[in-house]
């Protein structure tokens, strides 16, 4: 593989698959643009060499191909202005004549995005064909999607190998976020404690039995801990819960304690009666929510449990929010933690935060630069910690 600083670019059409996987509310605004701006150096790169720059991501979870609410055309303007103005085209699709005529003619200094990589079931199925495809528009592959890293699809694991060696590498921020992710890895100061929540459960409840060789505390919050204390035989009423992991859950319990990792679930909700910001809310016992009522954010006396172990930590990973920060009702548990992390930094602890709704949380409170280093990558930031070589990663090297 090449590096990418010593590349230049000059004449060279670049497909650059990044992660643009970014939050976007009701109207379709970017809530925070975060992943977007983290690959602003790489792109300008490209384009200040008199290349041309090709971008992929996907955005969301599609299921069913093409669907409006999914669409990468709802970061064209944005992008436009972190590129101070540079043309940026978009191709209504990320393969086929569309996407080949675009590329075809991008000038020199030009940027086209492509559609949403998931209306394709290929691309999370690491589909050879469709990688050919997408590595059909471009003669250099820039992989600079950390935030993905963990994923064996098309664009990420099977593109790279289209390439001669090269004529592949990674972007500025993968080299920054694996240069950080490394440093902690190698030399991270005890206690460790890993903190996860938010809601992709099943992707991430795997990691947690990995963690335990690193972590001396795993504290989980967020929808993640339904399914822990519904493992547990309490009442969760109409919480997230992953019903086929239950069994894991009483594992990783047993196993935490064998090893003497302690992992530390909420004793307390607030509750919901529906999935809204105006919902009626009440605080209760995690022993036993209300048939009917979800917990959608930590209660406060978890808020007191979560930030003891935290503030006596000098290494911390976080990854999830602890509850539904988007709506304010819910955000106190959220909010908390990273004041908690925010102090332990303060007092010397080394703080990392990753993923993409963490991230745009603590950008919410203002506490980014609080924190010792924030990363685009939540699950592979997360992955990475276990020790494992990411698929994105091993692609460009081999
Ligand atoms: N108790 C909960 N019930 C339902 N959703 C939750 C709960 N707690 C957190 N969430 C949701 O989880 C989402 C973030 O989850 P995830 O994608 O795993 O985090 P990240 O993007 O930081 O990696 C947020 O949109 C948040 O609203
Ligand atoms: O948002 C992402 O990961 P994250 O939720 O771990 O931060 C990445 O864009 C990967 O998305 P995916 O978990 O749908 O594969």
């Amino acid at each position: 593989m090449s590096k990418f600083s010593d590349f230049n670019f000059k004449g060279h059409k670049a497909v650059v698959r990044v992660d643009f996987n970014v939050p976007l509310n009701d109207q379709f605004q970017i809530t925070d643009d975060t992943r977007m701006t983290a690959a602003v150096p790489t792109i300008k790169k490209i384009l200040a060499d008199g290349g041309s720059v090709i971008l992929m991501s996907h955005l969301g979870r599609p299921k069913d191909g093409p669907t409006d609410k999914y669409s990468l055309k709802h970061l064209v303007n944005h992008l436009i202005k972190l590129l101070d103005g540079v043309t940026v085209k978009f191709a209504a699709d990320c393969i086929g004549e569309v996407a080949e005529k675009a590329a075809a003619g991008l000038q020199p200094g030009e940027v086209l995005l492509l559609e949403n990589l998931r209306f394709y079931k290929e691309e999370e199925k690491g589909d050879k064909g469709f990688a050919e495809k997408l590595s059909k528009l471009g003669d250099v592959y820039v992989n600079d999607a950390f935030g993905t890293a963990h994923r064996a699809h098309a664009s990420t694991a099977v593109m790279a190998e289209f390439y001669p060696a090269d004529k592949r590498m990674f972007g500025l921020l993968m080299e920054a976020e694996v240069g950080n992710a490394e440093k902690v890895l190698h030399g991270a100061a005890k206690p460790f404690t890993a903190i996860l929540g938010g809601a992709k459960v099943s992707d991430k409840i795997l990691i947690i039995e990995n963690l335990m060789e690193k972590a001396n505390n795993i504290i989980i919050g967020g929808g993640m801990a339904y399914t822990f204390l519904k493992a547990q035989g309490k009442e969760i009423g109409s919480s997230l819960c992953e019903n086929e992991k239950l069994d894991l859950a009483l594992e990783l319990l047993a196993k935490a304690k064998a090893k003497g990792v302690q992992l530390i679930l909420p004793v307390d909700s607030v509750a919901a009666d529906k999935f809204a910001a105006d919902a009626n809310t009440q605080t209760v016992s995690n022993d036993n929510i209300p048939a009917g009522w979800m917990g959608l954010d930590i209660g406060p006396k978890s808020v007191a449990l979560f930030s003891e172990t935290i503030q006596q930590s000098k290494t911390i990973l976080w990854n999830g929010p602890m509850g539904v920060f988007e709506m304010k009702a819910f955000q106190n548990g959220t909010k908390s933690v990273a004041d908690a992390i925010v102090l332990a930094t303060a007092q010397g602890a080394f703080s990392l935060v990753g993923g993409g709704d963490s991230v745009a949380a603590v950008n919410q409170f203002g506490l980014a630069e609080k924190v010792s280093y924030v990363s685009t990558g939540g699950g592979a930031m997360l992955e990475f910690f276990e020790g494992k070589t990411l698929p994105g990663i091993a692609a460009v090297k081999a």
